[in-house]
């Protein structure tokens, strides 16, 4: 079986809710078992600033699924949280991106691995420092890379 780490976001119809029902849907995924939870953060919106604040978090299962049977997996739970897709970048009930899988580099048309954007972003890499710290991205750690960025800070909220 293969590691990988899921990020989870969400900005709309309670997103605190919204995660604790995806990380529960997460630990119940097909010949899978999640071996790792982050704590929620909230975080201001990267992108239009014109929406509600983020709640994010990251997740590791260990999986036999392959990464599109796994990322099919994770477009299930979205639509089952009745996401909706207005704009681009717009706010969402539910967000699951499939961050990093077993090391591999890969692009597929559906999928890219790792995420490309995941090094860019603090609301990945501090919750990934938390359950992850020695998870080597290109060589760096998440926590160096996500003390490289000028993002806005986030905030770790009680478990
Ligand atoms: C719109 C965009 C880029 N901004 C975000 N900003 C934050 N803080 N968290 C997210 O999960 C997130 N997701 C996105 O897709």
């Amino acid at each position: 079986s293969a590691l990988a780490y899921i990020g989870l976001g969400s900005n709309l119809a309670s997103p605190r809710d919204q995660l604790a029902r995806a990380m529960a849907s997460l630990a119940a995924l097909p010949v899978s078992e999640r071996v790792a939870a982050s704590s929620l953060y909230a975080s201001a919106p990267v992108g239009p600033q014109d929406q509600p604040d983020f709640i994010n978090a990251v997740v590791a299962v260990r999986t036999r699924l392959s990464p599109l049977a796994l990322l099919d997996q994770l477009q299930a739970i979205e639509q089952r949280h009745r996401r909706v897709r207005h704009r681009h970048w717009g706010p969402r009930t539910l967000d699951l991106d499939l961050l990093w899988f077993a090391g591999l580099n890969c692009r597929f048309p559906r999928l890219t691995l790792p995420h490309p954007e995941m090094i860019h972003r603090r609301f990945v890499l501090e919750p990934l420092a938390e359950i992850a710290p020695t998870l080597s991205l290109g060589g760096e750690l998440p926590g160096c890379l996500a003390n490289r960025l000028e993002d806005q800070p986030l905030q770790r909220l009680s478990a």
